[in-house]
């Protein structure tokens, strides 16, 4: 499977988000993530549906939303119309999951699943026929900038080694949180196919040879 660069916006210049997009998708971005927070699920408060509404004119490169909400099935409409072209919900943040899922599908988007770092794999068994994305977070969410978790590597293989065995099972893996030129390709050796990077793409005025930094430890 192709390796796709997601530059996470939460790190970006929010009063400048235009010329930073369009610098990321001129640079080899693969895809924009987007990190939604509403202060309950995670203790952190971020962006809306209208940023998500905002962006789609500016950029061609695929949206990959990423609700860190309660009750994500209230919400899935909005976003759904506001333009995302991925929709990924976390497996802790609704008793719905399948239904939501389902919702998500219905509007002909993309259909993700995230879990925490306490959350295992075994977790997810019902889910994953259904599921076009599995988004394992590397660090506990809410927050840019912190220290990649180690022991989230063993859930990337497994869901690697099901996804090979398992017939019915179309899904791309997404690693998410303190991802760097140092932790990249342990995640990727592990089986990962989608790499979200907010603090380090953004660390330097170049977000361009950051991207492709990472990609290069990865290719
Ligand atoms: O979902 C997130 C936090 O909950 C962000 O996508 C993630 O933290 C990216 O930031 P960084 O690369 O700086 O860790
Ligand atoms: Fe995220």
């Amino acid at each position: 499977m192709a390796m796709k660069i997601a530059p996470s916006i939460l790190s970006a210049d929010f009063l400048n988000l235009q010329r930073d997009v369009e610098n990321l998708e001129a640079n080899g971005a693969d895809l924009l993530h987007v990190d939604i927070m509403d202060g309950h699920f995670v203790p952190n408060l971020s962006f809306g549906p209208q940023t998500v509404a905002a962006l789609r004119p500016l950029t061609k490169l695929p949206l990959d939303v990423h609700l860190m909400v309660d009750g994500p099935e209230q919400f899935i409409e909005t976003f759904a119309k506001a333009g995302a072209d991925t929709i990924l919900v976390h497996l802790e943040s609704t008793p719905h999951i399948y239904h939501v899922l389902q919702l998500i599908q219905k509007y002909n988007v993309k259909a993700g699943i995230v879990i925490n770092p306490g959350t295992p794999v075994d977790a997810l068994k019902a889910v994953l026929p259904i599921v076009q994305q599995v988004l394992v977070m590397t660090v506990n969410p809410g927050f840019g900038g912190q220290e990649f978790l180690e022991t989230t590597l063993s859930k990337i293989t497994h869901l690697d080694q099901l996804r090979q065995v398992e017939a019915d099972y179309d899904f791309e893996i997404e690693v998410d949180g303190g991802i760097n030129d140092q932790t990249i390709k342990s995640t990727a050796d592990a089986g990962a196919d989608i790499f979200v990077a907010g603090s380090y793409v953004f660390s330097a005025n170049t977000p361009g040879q950051q991207i492709q930094t990472l990609r290069n430890l990865i290719e």
